[in-house]
């Protein structure tokens, strides 16, 4: 499969696949590898990368009539540019543009473009989405990031505390998180609305930055050792080191009337371990 390295500058790198503009590797500048990929990932065309950083658009799951997480995770985008900016970021520009297999299943004109941006410690994907016809159309999208977890007991994400959120283990019930520290025990599938725009993910060697723009929700996603076994490109125990914390638009769909664009984003960073891990 196709796929191309994007390098800083200071050493940060990222592997991004044409097939989904699927960011599968980063590593920040003299670090580790940061996303989790499932090392019997089918790697076959047409088929969803299991890690890395699936991008989910126009339809979040089974929210509508698409197939499931919609085409664009599965198509594939046109590299529009790789270069080092003034700083020595690494930047590659993807894009996708409506097409006869797009149109036979959503027939609308548009325009996505991912940009993933790398140096030092961060990780920036920014998903653009240009309403190019006449029509108005919606859609929902995630930026379906599979962090890479030494081990889920040992990790914890905090910041959602008091948000509600649709518990998909539980037919969509609509619930309010009372943790502080959520631990990860169990098959867990939450859409949280309305979220902070800052959760962390800590581990004990580190703590993870994950900041949102655009998207108001989050998605929570690890499919426990019930869930795992369904999962035949998922490596075994492989959801004991993957923890899915999703940047999304899900609760309140995108609408985007003819010639208007939207964004958002998901920016990480790699912050020292603190004293709470
Ligand atoms: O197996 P897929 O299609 O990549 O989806 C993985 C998971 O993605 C998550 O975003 C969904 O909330 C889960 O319900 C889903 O199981």
């Amino acid at each position: 499969m196709e796929k191309i390295t994007v390098r800083a500058a200071d050493g940060a790198s990222v592997h991004i696949a044409a097939q989904g503009a699927h960011v599968c590797s980063w590593i920040p500048a003299g670090g580790q590898e940061q996303l989790f990929l499932s090392k019997t990932s089918e790697w076959r065309e047409g088929a969803a990368i299991r890690g890395g950083v699936p991008v989910i658009f126009p339809q979040f799951g089974g929210l509508g009539h698409l197939p499931k997480h919609g085409f664009a995770r599965t198509a594939h985008w046109t590299l529009q540019s790789c270069s080092n900016d003034a700083q020595g970021k690494g930047i590659a520009v993807f894009v996708l543009q409506d097409n006869d297999a797009s149109r036979a299943v959503w027939p609308y004109a548009f325009t996505a473009q991912l940009r993933v941006t790398v140096h030092a410690d961060q990780l920036t994907i920014a998903l653009e989405v240009s309403n190019t016809g006449t029509e108005t159309f919606s859609f929902t999208a995630a930026l379906h990031t599979y962090f890479a977890v030494q081990d889920i007991a040992a990790a914890s994400l905090h910041g959602l505390q008091h948000c509600q959120y649709r518990d998909s283990m539980n037919g969509g019930q609509l619930c309010t998180e009372t943790a502080d520290s959520l631990q990860i025990t169990a098959e867990t599938d939450r859409i949280y609305l309305n979220t902070p725009p800052e959760l962390h993910l800590q581990q004990p060697q580190q703590v993870m930055r994950i900041k949102a723009e655009g998207f108001a929700d989050t998605v929570v996603w690890n499919p426990g050792a019930t869930g795992a076994v369904k999962l035949s490109d998922l490596e075994p125990e492989g959801h004991q080191r993957m923890l899915c914390v999703e940047a999304a638009a899900i609760g309140q769909p995108v609408v985007l009337a003819a010639g208007q664009s939207w964004c958002g984003q998901q920016q990480l960073q790699v912050l020292p371990a603190t004293d709470q891990n």
